[in-house]
């Protein structure tokens, strides 16, 4: 790639560079826009492609840490706003601000990237892989089981009292699951946003306090011709700590009068609502996608930080090009993982490792499919429960 400056953004580049990615995703940038963004788009942590004074590509991200099987917390750079000029694409830019911005990463100390991919074809390039998936319901309000769990209370927020108590109560929730990410200031900026208007938003009372919340909205679906099919509910964030909690929601939510159905994306793999109610079929699956993809930017550091199921230890190799430290091989084992000498049974990608590292991929299955070079056939199994976790990862949080 040629004719092209990578560097930090500086203060006073922020609106050319949001403006590129208003263009790239197709979104106008107005005044109005930009005034209610700014403060979520500083230039710190975000690159920009230059073309003499003009910035042609961006790539941003924000920290967070993020929560790894056995619970621990990594730091992380939350990647978001990348993208490149229409008349400056397939060129190298993104690759080139790809590179700053991991090298950025590995001087932060950041041990993990993580994103949420607009197409499922750009970055397993560099490094990263789908690392979560989340599922689509639509539910048609029905019954619920009389042994669903119950208790507790609902109540609705002023949009004042949403933007005051969100960030706290998220907080205090805690990272429950691998996947799971902080949500800094940076990104309230951003989300308070969405609680001006049309999203409402519903706290969940347990015995201990405040154990849970729903940010949603609801759109028309009356039409002449169906005039009283009242309105349809879309659920954009919903975490509870406990089952109660979860399952009062939903209560609520499916008793919202004028509401023929409920759409929830992006909710866990194990989302119990289904089970809760009388007619299972209500609830039908409409999807399954890619959530978060994530890069291990410190192999070394991440693979010491989680925990690992049973299993006779498994010696993987990894060969990673961009960032070559990583390079190596490491023996996993329930009690942890060391760098090795020792042969390798299973030779990863950064994106294959990536796939496997929170628990939602299992080694067999990518070996299955040639995604994963074997040397030893025997230590597949072992490195399938060494990898398994309790509850499958999830990131539930959008940026
Ligand atoms: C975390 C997020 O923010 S996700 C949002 C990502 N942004 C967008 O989707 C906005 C619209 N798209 C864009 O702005 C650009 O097309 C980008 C950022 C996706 C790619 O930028 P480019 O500068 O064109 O990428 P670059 O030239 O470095 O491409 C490197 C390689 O990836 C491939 N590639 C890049 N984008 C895509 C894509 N969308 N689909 C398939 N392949 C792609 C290129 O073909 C190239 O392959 P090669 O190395 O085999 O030749």
């Amino acid at each position: 790639m040629t004719g092209y400056e990578i560097r930090a953004l500086a203060a006073g580049e922020e609106r050319a560079a949001f403006e590129v990615l208003g263009r790239a995703l197709h979104v106008t940038v107005t005044d109005e826009l930009w005034r209610r963004r700014a403060a979520s788009f500083p230039a710190e942590r975000r690159f920009g492609a230059f073309t003499g004074e003009q910035v042609v590509g961006v790539a941003g991200s924000f920290a967070a840490r993020l929560a790894v099987p056995g619970g621990k917390t990594l730091p992380a750079a939350a990647v978001d706003g990348v993208a490149v000029r229409a008349d400056h694409t397939r060129r190298g830019v993104l690759t080139a601000l790809m590179a700053a911005q991991l090298a950025d990463c590995g001087r932060r100390g950041d041990v993990l990237a993580t994103l949420h991919a607009s197409e499922a074809t750009i970055y397993g390039r560099f490094g990263y892989g789908a690392a979560t998936r989340g599922k689509t319901v639509r539910i048609t309000p029905t019954a619920f089981r009389d042994d669903a769990p119950a208790g507790g209370t609902v109540r609705l927020l002023t949009t004042a009292e949403a933007r005051e108590l969100l960030p706290g109560l998220y907080a205090e929730m805690g990272l429950t699951r691998p996947g799971m990410i902080e949500r800094p200031e940076v990104w309230w900026a951003h989300a308070r946003e969405r609680l001006i208007g049309e999203h409402q938003v519903a706290v969940h009372t347990g015995p201990r306090g405040d154990d849970g919340f729903v940010l949603y909205r609801t759109e028309a679906r009356r039409t002449f011709d169906h005039p009283n099919r009242g309105a349809a509910l879309v659920v954009q964030d919903l975490h509870a700590t406990n089952t109660a909690a979860a399952a009062g929601l939903w209560r609520f939510l499916l008793r919202v009068d004028l509401v023929s159905e409920v759409h929830a994306p992006g909710r866990p793999l194990d989302e119990p609502a289904g089970a809760m109610l009388t007619d299972p079929r209500a609830c039908a699956v409409t999807g399954v996608d890619d959530d978060t993809w994530l890069r291990l930017v410190d192999v070394p550091a991440a693979l010491a930080a989680r925990s690992w199921g049973p299993g006779e230890p498994v010696v993987i190799e990894v060969t990673d090009p961009q960032l070559p430290g990583n390079t190596g091989r490491y023996r996993l084992s329930p009690t942890g993982t060391r760098s090795t000498t020792a042969a390798a049974d299973l030779r990863v990608t950064p994106e294959t490792l990536a796939m496997l590292y929170l628990g939602d991929a299992r080694p067999s299955t990518l070996a299955a499919i040639g995604r994963i070079d074997v040397a030893d056939p025997a230590a597949l199994p072992h490195a399938d429960t060494l990898f398994v976790t309790a509850v499958p990862p999830w990131c539930g949080t959008g940026f």
